[in-house]
C-alpha cells in the first residue's frame, strides 16, 4: 500500500498541461520526489507480458545467465548475478539480480566506442526477449522524454532546451530480480540498499508488490507500490544538479519480503556530451563524466576502488 504522501497523477491530464497537474507535479518533484503517474499508454497486459519474459530470464539455470554475464565485459550490458552490484558503500553487495540493456545502436557505431553505449548483450532464452525490451525502451524512453519535459516546464523551465537533449539518450533499461529475502540476511543486506538514482527521470514499472521504501526528509521510509501499466517516477543527482536542487533525488531501498519482487526501472539519461552543470552557472558538466563515474562506484565489476 502506498502512502498517501506520494501523489497521483493522470498521465494524460499532464501531458495535456493541466495547470492543477502541473502543480501537483512540481511540489512533489521539489518535496518528496516521488510521484505515481496513472493512465499512462501502457495496458496492464503488455506490462504483464514484460514482467512475465524478465521472470522467465531470471529463473533460468544460471549457467544460460553465465553466457551473458556483466562481469566479463568492461561496461553495464547484461545479467548482473546477485552480489553484483553495490549501491551504498556503508552496506553489502545487494542480493538482487538484474539485467541491464541500453540503446541498440547499429554495429560500428563509432558511439559504442563509448562504454556508455556499449553494445547489449542478448540472452538465447527466452524466445523473443531481445525484440521485447527492445521495443518496450523506444516506446518507455519517448513516454520519459514527456513526462520530464512536462515536469520541467512545471517548474517553470524552459522544456525546449531539455527536449533536444535526448535525441542519442545514455538509457539504462532494468530488469531487477528480487528472490524472496535469504535467510543469511543481515542488517547490512538488502534487496537493493539506500540509493539516489544517478541520472534524470526514472521510470519504474512494478508487478504491483510492496518492497520499495523512499526515505522522508524527516526520516523514516514511506512504503510505495504500482500495478502494471502505472510507474513509479522519481528522480536522479543529475536533474537535481542540473536545475540547481529544485528537482530532487530522493534516497530509497528494497529491505526484501518473503515473496519474490520483479521491478523494471527505465533510467532515462541525456545524450553523453549533454551539459548538465547547475542551469546558468556557466559551467561545462558533460552527463557523461557523472555518469561514468557512478557506474565506477556502484557495478563491482567496474570498481576502481
Ligand atoms: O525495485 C524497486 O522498486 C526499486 C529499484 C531501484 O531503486 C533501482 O533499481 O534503482
Ligand atoms: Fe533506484
Amino acid at each position: 500500500m502506498t502512502d498517501p504522501t506520494i501523489p497521483r497523477i493522470d498521465a494524460k491530464a499532464l501531458l495535456a498541461g493541466a495547470r492543477d497537474v502541473e502543480q501537483v507535479v512540481a511540489d512533489a518533484a521539489s518535496d518528496v520526489g516521488f510521484l505515481i503517474i496513472e493512465n499512462t499508454p501502457f495496458s496492464k497486459a503488455r506490462m504483464q507480458t514484460l514482467l512475465s519474459a524478465y521472470h522467465q530470464f531470471f529463473t533460468l539455470p544460471s549457467a544460460q545467465k553465465e553466457a551473458v554475464n556483466i562481469a566479463r565485459t568492461g561496461s553495464n550490458r547484461g545479467w548482473g548475478a546477485s552480489g553484483a552490484e553495490q549501491v551504498d558503500p556503508d552496506a553489502n553487495p545487494d542480493y538482487k539480480q538484474f539485467f541491464d540493456c541500453g540503446l541498440e545502436l547499429p554495429a560500428g557505431d563509432p558511439l559504442t566506442a563509448l562504454s556508455c553505449y556499449a553494445p547489449n548483450q542478448w540472452p538465447e532464452m527466452p524466445d523473443g526477449f531481445a525484440a521485447l525490451l527492445q521495443t518496450y525502451f523506444t516506446d518507455a524512453c519517448a513516454f520519459s522524454l514527456d513526462v520530464l519535459c512536462a515536469i520541467v516546464k512545471a517548474i517553470g523551465e524552459d522544456q525546449g532546451y531539455f527536449r533536444d537533449k535526448f535525441g542519442t539518450p545514455m538509457a539504462l533499461l532494468r530488469g531487477n530480480y528480487y528472490p524472496t529475502r535469504p535467510a543469511w540476511a543481515g542488517a547490512k543486506d538488502f534487496g537493493i540498499a539506500t540509493h539516489t538514482d544517478y541520472g534524470c527521470l526514472t521510470l519504474l514499472a512494478t508487478d504491483g508488490s510492496d518492497g520499495l521504501e523512499v526515505r522522508k526528509r524527516g526520516g523514516g521510509w514511506i512504503p510505495v507500490a504500482a500495478a502494471p501499466g502505472a510507474f513509479i517516477i522519481n528522480f536522479g543527482e543529475m536533474l537535481e544538479m542540473w536545475t540547481n536542487g529544485r528537482i530532487k533525488a530522493t534516497p530509497h531501498r528494497v529491505v526484501g519480503t518473503s515473496a519474490e519482487r520483479i521491478s523494471i526501472p527505465l533510467f532515462f539519461n541525456p545524450d553523453h556530451d549533454a551539459n548538465v552543470a547547475p542551469l546558468g552557472s556557466g559551467r561545462v558538466i558533460d552527463a557523461r563524466t557523472h555518469l561514468d563515474a557512478r557506474y565506477a562506484e556502484t557495478y563491482v565489476h567496474l570498481s576502481t576502488v
